[in-house]
C-alpha cells in the first residue's frame, strides 16, 4: 500500500485529498487513470487476484503435510496439537468431484474424528464421520469409525448397523477379520443389555439454527432531522427501563481478523472443537455446516461438484437463493484480496454486493436525503421494506467532507482495489450493467467512509477453553467481553452517540438487541455510546476519541454541560507520603474553557493572564481567562493545587446539588475556587513540589503493568477456587 501511495504524482494527491463527496467520481477516475498505466498496481492486483499464488487457494499439499503432522502428535497424545493440525489439513483440502481429493477430504475428516472420540467430544466425533460418510460412502474406516462412537454413547443398534455397512465396504483381509469380530461382540452386548436413550437422535435437535431474518419491530420508531446531529432515531412512546426497543439482523458484517481462527465467520460465536472451512477458500472457519452455507449461499452438495477451477459458481451465482445473501461467496475462489485487505474495505465490498443483489443494480443516484420528520418504514411489505433499506445505505453519514486528507487518500486508493479485484475474481457476479471501474471505486469509496462511521463492533463474551489434554475438566473464572466482528445495521446506524446512553446493545449471533437503560419519554432520542462516556473519560478524551474516530464533535447533553466525573478523573493526590493535599491537573480547565466563553469575562482582573497568552487559537478567548489556566499550553505554570479542604467542599457541594449539575453554577463555583490559588505548582496542604505530568506517567506505567498482569492471567485461564 505505501509505495502504491508514493507512486501518485503530487498534483493528483492533492486533488484527491481535496475532494469532497460530490467530486468522488471524478477523482476516482483520475486515481483508475494513473493506475491503469502503473506496473506497481498491476503487480498488486495480479497477486490480490491470482488464484495460483493466493496463500488462501486450496492446496492439497498442505493438506497432506497438515495430516502428516496430526499423525505424528497423535503418536505422542499431543491431542490438541493433533486437533488442530487436522483442522487446518481440511482448511486446505480441496473440495471436487475428483476421486482423490474426495478420499483425502473423508481421511482427514476420520482422522479427527478419532481425536475428538478420544476426549470423549462424541457429537463433535459423529458429525466429523457423517461429514466424510457424506463426502465418501464407500470408506470403511468412516463407518468404523463411527460405529465404534455410537457404541460409546450406547447407541448399540446404530453401532451395529455401522459397523456392517463398514464391512460391505472394507476390502481387506485384516480389516474385514476385525469388523466380524467387533460386530460379534456388539451383537452379544445388544442381546444382554437393554438400552438407554441414543444421543445421536439428539443431536439434530441440539444443531444452532441461524435466526432467518426478521424485521425488526419499528412502529413507535421514527427517525429526524437536524442540522446538528444529522438523522436521529426518537421513540413516540415512553419506554420503560430495559425494554427491549428492537432488534436486528446485520446488513452486513465481517470477523475481525485477529479472531479468524477462533470464531465462526457467519454468526461468529466461538468455534466448536470440529469447524468446518470454506468450500473454496481457505480462509473462513464456520461452527457448522449451516452457517457455511449461508456464507456461501450454497449448500455443501454443490460445493462437492464443483470442478477445479470453480467455473460452475458462476451457474450458481446467477440466481442466488432468495433471501440468503451469501456475503462471502463474491469474494471467494481462492485469491486472496478480501483475506489481507483491510476489514472496512471488505466490509464494504459485502455491502455493495448486498445492495446490487437486492436492486439489481448499481446506482449511485438514488435518493438524495431530504430532512424532514419520516417514518422509517412506512410499507413493510418485503420488496418495498427492502427498497427503504437500500435507499437508507445511500442516506447513511460519511463524514467524508470531514476526513483528514490522508484517510481520504487512503480510501480512494482502496476504493479503485476493491473494484478492480472484485471485476477480475474469476467468481465475482456482482451486477455492475454499464458501470466503470471508476464508477465502482467512487461509490465503494463512500461505503468505506460510511462503514467507518456506521459500522458497530460485534462483542462477544468469551467462554471457556477447555484443556483438550485434560479430561478431568477445569474450573474457568475469567470472563471478557471480546471484540469478534465489525456489522453494518441499518437501524441500529441511525442511533446518535451520547456520552450518557439511554441504550445499551448486545448480539447474539448475527442479531443486534437495543435495550433502554434508563426510562425514556415519548419523543426522546434513543443514544448509544459509541465508547467514550461520562465517568470512564473526561470531557476532553472523549471529545478527542470522538473526533479521531467519528470525524465529529460531540453534541450530547453531557458534553454540553460539566461532568463532576470530570473533575474526579482529571485530579490527583500529592505524592507526598500522607499528605492529603489535592492537585488537579492543567487540562482540568477543558471543560472550563468551554463555558467561560459563553460567560463574562473573569471578574477578577488580578487573575486575567497577559503574560502567558500563547496565541494559540484553539484556546479561543484565551486573554479573558484567569490566571490559573495557561498550564495547557505552559506546562511549567500548569500546576493548579486546591486543598483537600476546599476540593471535598467543592466536590460534595458539585455532587449533592445534582447528578448532571446546573452548568452555570458549577462554573461560578469552580470560577471562585480557582481564582483563590496561584500556580506555583506546590501541594497546598504540605507545600511539596507536585509534578503532575511524571504523576500521570508513574499512574499510567503502574496502569499498564496491572493490564499486563490481567492479560497474562486471562490467557493462563486457570483459576481454582
Ligand atoms: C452512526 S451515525 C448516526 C446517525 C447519523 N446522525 C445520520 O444522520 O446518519 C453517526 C454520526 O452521527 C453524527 N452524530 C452522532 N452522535 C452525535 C452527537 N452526539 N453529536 C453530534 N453528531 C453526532 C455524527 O456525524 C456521527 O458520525
Amino acid at each position: 500500500m505505501e509505495p502504491l501511495l508514493r507512486s501518485i504524482p503530487l498534483g493528483l494527491k492533492n486533488m484527491i485529498m481535496s475532494t469532497d463527496v460530490s467530486d468522488l467520481r471524478s477523482s476516482c477516475a483520475a486515481l483508475d487513470l494513473h493506475f491503469s498505466t502503473s506496473l506497481l498496481f498491476g503487480q498488486l492486483l495480479e497477486q490480490l487476484v491470482n488464484t495460483f499464488q493466493s496463500s488462501c487457494a486450496k492446496d492439497a499439499s498442505v493438506t497432506l503435510k497438515s495430516k502428516l503432522d496430526g499423525n505424528t502428535a497423535l503418536k505422542i497424545s499431543k491431542h490438541a496439537e493433533a486437533l488442530s493440525a487436522y483442522t487446518k489439513a481440511l482448511r486446505f483440502a480441496p473440495y471436487s468431484s475428483k476421486e482423490e481429493d474426495k478420499l483425502l477430504l473423508a481421511t482427514v475428516f476420520v482422522n479427527r474424528a478419532s481425536i475428538l472420540h478420544k476426549l470423549k467430544q462424541y457429537e463433535a466425533a459423529l458429525r466429523d464421520c457423517g461429514r466424510a460418510i457424506d463426502v465418501y460412502p464407500s470408506y470403511s474406516k468412516a463407518w468404523y469409525r463411527r460405529s465404534r462412537i455410537k457404541f460409546d454413547v450406547n447407541n448399540l443398534e446404530g453401532a451395529v448397523v455401522d459397523m456392517k455397512e463398514a464391512l460391505l465396504h472394507e476390502k481387506t483381509g485384516s480389516g474385514l477379520k476385525q469388523i466380524e469380530n467387533e460386530i460379534a461382540f456388539m451383537e452379544t452386548k445388544l442381546t444382554t443389555r437393554s438400552l438407554p436413550s441414543d444421543i445421536t437422535t439428539q443431536l439434530d435437535l441440539e444443531l444452532k439454527t441461524i435466526q432467518r431474518e426478521g424485521l425488526p419491530d419499528v412502529q413507535r420508531l421514527r427517525l429526524h432531522w437536524s442540522d446538528e446531529r444529522g438523522w436521529d432515531l426518537y421513540t413516540t412512546e415512553q419506554l420503560d427501563i430495559g425494554s427491549l426497543i428492537f432488534q436486528e439482523q446485520a446488513y452486513a458484517a465481517i470477523v475481525l481478523k485477529s479472531n479468524r481462527d477462533t470464531h465462526c465467520h457467519y454468526c461468529f460465536e466461538v468455534l466448536p472443537v470440529d469447524p468446518v472451512g470454506c468450500c473454496r477458500c481457505a480462509i473462513p472457519m464456520y461452527c457448522s455446516e449451516s452457517c457455511r452455507d449461508q456464507a456461501t449461499a450454497m449448500p455443501v452438495t454443490q460445493s462437492l461438484n464443483l470442478d477445479e477451477n470453480h467455473k460452475s459458481e458462476v451457474k450458481i451465482s446467477e440466481s442466488p437463493p432468495v433471501k440468503v445473501h451469501g456475503e462471502h461467496i463474491h469474494e471467494c475462489g481462492g485469491c486472496a484480496w478480501s483475506a489481507v485487505l483491510p476489514t472496512e474495505a471488505v466490509l464494504a465490498a459485502r455491502i455493495l454486493f448486498r445492495i446490487t443483489q437486492r436492486a439489481g443494480i448499481l446506482d449511485n443516484d438514488r435518493s438524495p436525503k431530504v430532512p424532514g420528520d419520516t417514518p422509517c418504514t412506512e410499507d413493510r411489505s418485503d420488496r418495498q421494506y427492502y427498497l427503504t433499506r437500500i435507499r437508507m445505505i445511500d442516506s447513511l453519514c460519511s463524514n467524508f467532507d470531514k476526513l483528514s486528507s490522508n484517510d481520504k487518500l487512503e480510501m480512494h486508493v482502496l476504493g479503485v482495489i476493491v473494484a478492480h479485484c472484485i471485476q477480475q475474481s474469476s467468481n465475482s457476479f456482482m451486477v455492475y450493467g454499464t458501470k466503470s471501474a471508476a464508477e465502482v471505486a467512487s461509490k465503494l469509496v463512500l461505503l468505506i467512509a460510511q462503514t467507518r462511521v456506521n459500522a458497530m463492533a460485534i462483542y462477544r463474551m468469551s467462554s471457556p477453553e477447555e484443556d483438550l489434554n485434560s479430561t478431568a475438566g477445569m474450573a474457568f473464572c475469567t470472563v471478557e467481553q471480546v471484540k469478534v466482528a465489525q456489522g453494518l445495521f441499518l437501524l441500529g446506524s441511525s442511533l446518535n452517540h451520547s456520552c450518557v446512553p439511554n441504550v445499551h446493545a448486545s448480539f447474539k449471533l448475527r442479531c443486534l438487541f437495543i435495550q433502554s437503560v434508563s426510562t425514556i419519554s415519548a419523543g426522546s432520542s434513543l443514544e448509544l455510546c459509541y465508547g467514550p462516556q461520562v465517568g470512564h473519560m473526561s470531557h476532553m478524551e472523549r471529545k478527542n476519541t470522538l473526533q479521531e474516530r467519528y470525524s465529529f464533535t460531540c453534541k450530547c447533553s453531557a458534553c454540553a454541560r460539566v461532568s463532576s466525573s470530570d473533575l474526579f478523573l482529571r485530579s490527583f493526590r500529592c505524592t507526598k507520603q500522607g499528605c492529603m493535599g489535592v492537585v488537579l491537573r492543567p487540562d482540568l480547565c477543558d471543560f472550563h474553557l468551554t463555558y467561560s466563553e459563553r460567560l463574562p469575562p473573569a471578574v477578577d482582573e488580578e487573575f486575567i493572564s497577559e503574560e502567558h497568552g500563547c496565541g494559540d487559537s484553539s484556546f479561543g478567548n484565551f486573554s479573558k481567562l484567569p490566571r490559573v489556566y495557561p498550564g495547557s499550553c505552559d506546562q511549567s505554570l500548569g500546576r493548579t493545587c486546591v486543598s483537600e479542604k476546599d476540593f471535598q467542599a467543592f466536590t460534595y457541594t458539585y455532587v449533592q446539588k445534582d447528578a448532571v449539575p446546573d452548568t452555570d453554577f458549577i462554573e461560578s463555583e469552580f470560577t471562585k475556587l480557582m481564582a483563590r490559588y496561584k500556580t506555583d505548582g506546590r501541594c497546598p496542604d504540605c507545600g511539596s513540589p507536585v509534578d503532575v505530568e511524571t504523576a500521570q506517567e508513574i499512574a499510567n506505567t503502574a496502569l499498564s503493568q496491572l493490564q499486563s498482569l490481567v492479560e497474562a492471567a486471562v490467557s493462563n485461564r486457570r483459576c481454582f477456587y
